[in-house]
């Protein structure tokens, strides 16, 4: 779930995150995002506050009547809808009950689309490199070359998406994403799986392990490692619905994930449960199905991607084969080892890196087929000292913080207007140079 908070007067937006943040304050609502409304309300209610408190100190009381505050829910929501549309609405009704109780100027909550997440992903990473426009030393607004736009590639945990624009018009209208800024078209290709966001991948992969391994209690999972142990309820384990619940469905009954650091059978399984078969005979296609023209231009990888490429040293950017080398190295640990080495993160985080990797690997160059294109993609966390994530873009679409027209166009003055007329001075200069040229030839002569 995402938030945004723009103090006013507006000079630059805040950025914002799952959580909040404001002037570079940032908090995040503790638990994993919209699950631990679901498990326990009032903790995550807590937690709520303590982030609005913090934002709240770090604007001026002055301004904020004047902030706008939006709350925008993603796939985890979407999620949820799907399971029980009730639970769904009481949730977004109690959050928006606590902004109520904010001074803040509360504009609304609710459940914004895969396609919106993933255009708005890319507008946040182009507006923060300034690849819109660029504003030249005379005040003249110049447009960008294509060139200059990047690519959005995001790993939520219950979404994936990805958002570029392609060489050619994109061909399937339900993938169309356009948009006009700074009176420039773009038609942005974007598509959202849900389902494989990383929480729900691994949970897809437990699933089919289960499934595969029979009455057996004890499971071999060739992804964890050598020495890990996971015990789960079949409650946990079919709580979503990405997986399918089994016939005989127990959910007291509990199974053990016992780790086997095997890294190749960990990608061939992965590869099963990312479908890439049916793409396999079609050029424009990413994986499950969908279509998806050719990548096209340099992108950022965030989110998922990037927590996972960063644990393992190789953001923002590594050859593919150290890439592969440094992934078979880190399954290979077995498990007293690895915590040993890394005591400070997170077992809930690192007991999955072997698997997320595979994962990212499998998305990045047999689904979307980075495969000839690597190094095009640059895995962030932020840029110009701000979060990317879908919630930014959210905000300035939604306070017009990026106007549709050119600012001289606004002013009357159309862009094909002002080039004829900067064409025009500079011919006019160049037949008064020519003018006196040939005057001062005449007179010599
Ligand atoms: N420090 C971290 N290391 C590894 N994974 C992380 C870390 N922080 C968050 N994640 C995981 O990254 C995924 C995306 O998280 P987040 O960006 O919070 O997603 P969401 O789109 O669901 O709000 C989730 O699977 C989450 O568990």
């Amino acid at each position: 779930m995402g938030l945004c908070l723009m103090p006013a007067p507006v000079t630059r937006p805040s950025s914002c995150t799952s959580g909040i943040v404001s002037q570079k304050q940032s908090c995040d609502v503790e638990g994993d995002g919209i699950s631990s409304y679901v498990q326990n309300p009032p903790a995550a209610g807590e937690s709520l506050k303590k982030c609005l408190d913090i934002t709240k100190a770090a604007i001026p009381e002055g301004q904020w009547k004047a902030t706008p505050v939006y709350l925008g829910a993603t796939a985890g929501m979407r999620l949820l809808r799907l399971q029980n549309q009730s639970l769904a609405d009481s949730i977004l009704k109690e959050v928006s009950k606590t902004l109520q109780n904010y001074p803040f100027d509360f504009r609304g909550a609710r459940i914004i689309t895969g396609m919106e997440e993933g255009a708005f992903g890319w507008i946040t990473i182009n507006y923060l490199l300034e690849s819109f426009v660029k504003h030249s030393f005379e005040g003249l607004w110049i447009h960008p070359k294509a060139g200059t736009i990047v690519g959005a590639l995001d790993l939520g945990g219950a979404s994936t998406q990805i958002s570029f624009t392609p060489k050619a018009k994109v061909k399937d209208p339900d993938s169309a994403f356009n948009l006009q800024l700074f009176g420039y078209k773009y038609e942005l290709y974007t598509h959202s799986y849900l389902c494989y966001g990383m929480d729900q991948a691994l949970k897809k992969l437990q699933a089919y392990l289960h499934k595969t391994a029979g009455a057996s209690p004890v499971i071999s999972h060739p992804c964890y490692h050598n020495g890990y142990i996971l015990n789960v309820t079949w409650a946990e384990l079919y709580n979503s619905p990405c997986v399918d619940t089994p016939n005989n469905y127990n959910p007291t009954a509990t199974v053990s994930f016992s780790g086997t650091g095997n890294p190749s059978l960990c990608l061939s399984l992965i590869e099963n449960i990312v479908n890439l078969t049916d793409c396999a005979l079609s050029p424009d296609c990413g994986f499950n199905g969908v279509y998806q023209p050719p990548v096209n231009g340099e992108f950022f990888a965030f989110s998922s991607y990037f927590y996972t490429f960063d644990f393992l040293g190789l953001a923002p950017k590594a050859p593919l084969a150290q890439v592969l080398s440094t992934i078979e190295t880190h399954c290979n640990k077995n498990w007293t080892t690895l915590t040993a080495e890394n005591p400070a993160i997170k077992a809930k985080y690192l007991k999955d890196y072997c698997a997320s990797a595979h994962i990212i690997m499998t998305l990045l160059l047999k689904g979307y087929k980075f495969n000839t294109t690597w190094d095009k993609i640059s895995f962030q966390k932020r840029v110009a000292d701000t979060d990317i994530g879908w919630t930014l873009g959210y905000m300035l679409n939604l306070t017009n913080m990026i106007p549709s027209e050119n600012p001289r166009a606004l002013t009357g003055v159309p862009h094909s207007q002002w080039a004829a007329q900067i064409f025009f001075i500079v011919l006019a200069l160049f037949l008064s140079l020519l003018l006196i040229v040939i005057v001062s030839v005449i007179i010599k002569s």
